[in-house]
């Protein structure tokens, strides 16, 4: 067998996308998946991400559910992930470079629904909303479609990411599903500096976009940021635009950034 692939990157995170319109590629081989996100032994990405038809077989649309696909979305580990922002923004692009939309879409993912709108550079991606922020044993956890630690640091630049992300992304306080743990170091007003261990990876990678919006939620809420917040991640600028509620929560939320494609190629099994 043959799948004609892409590769796309939203601020150095990476991922193959295929499209998977006609639901031939075998989205249950874990094994599979992980070989070719790893960069010794296959494509190499952060993530695989599948753009599939809605309504699926066996599915009916309703008015309200009128979405132009439906986004899989894979860890590197090849276990079906939670929402991925970047590969989210990427996926926009794919759908557009693919003449699914013209500016706005709306499509399904694992956590709900997702409208975006595509300018020139950027995807402005809407977030689900967010209802609560915790404090676990003092770290701060919120669940922005995946579930995110963030913790504000003074020198980003020499933090050991992995061996500190690690450890909390294995604490009992978060198991069994684990967490992704972000560490942030406010650069000015309206500006914070981001680096991510994201579980599923195991590893840092160069931007998280759900992480980089529970940084900017926790921003607002703790150092009183204001609406946008600017990032800085190793892998490029984003901005989060958001509203606060009264009670503590956030809606219309907005992930903003670029999200290009890399590279087409052909996998052969
Ligand atoms: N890179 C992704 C996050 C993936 C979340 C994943 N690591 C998980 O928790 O399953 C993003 O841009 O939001």
């Amino acid at each position: 067998m043959t799948y004609d692939f892409f590769k796309y990157q939203g601020t150095g995170n990476d991922f193959v996308l295929i499209d998977d319109r006609n639901g031939a590629f075998p989205a249950s081989d874990q094994a599979l998946i992980e070989r070719l996100c790893h960069r010794r032994f296959g494509v190499g990405a952060d993530g695989l991400i599948l753009l599939q038809n809605y309504p699926g077989p066996g599915e009916e649309a309703s008015e309200e559910s009128d979405y132009d696909f439906r986004m899989v979305y894979f860890n590197a580990d090849g276990a079906e992930g939670s929402m991925c922002g970047n590969g989210g923004r990427c996926i926009v692009r794919f759908a557009h470079d693919l003449g699914l939309f013209e500016t706005e879409t709306r499509f399904l993912a694992v956590d709900g629904e997702h409208v975006a709108v595509v300018s020139e550079e950027n995807i402005s991606l809407k977030m689900g909303a967010v209802s609560v922020i915790e404090d676990r044993d003092g770290l701060t956890f919120l669940n922005t479609g995946s579930p995110h630690v963030v913790r504000f640091v003074d020198d980003l630049e020499s933090l050991d990411v992995v061996a500190e992300g690690r450890s909390i992304r294995y604490n009992s306080l978060f198991q069994p599903g684990g967490t992704n743990v972000n560490f942030a170091q406010v650069l000015d007003d309206n500006t914070v500096f981001v680096r991510t261990y994201e579980r599923g990876v195991e590893d840092e990678t160069y931007s998280c976009g759900t992480g980089v919006t529970a940084v900017a939620l926790v921003a607002h809420q703790q150092l009183t940021m204001a609406d946008p917040v600017s990032i800085k991640t190793i892998g490029g600028n984003l901005r989060v635009s958001f509203t606060s509620q009264a009670g503590g929560g956030f809606d219309t939320i907005y992930l903003i950034g670029p999200a290009k494609r890399v590279f087409a190629g052909t996998i052969s099994l």
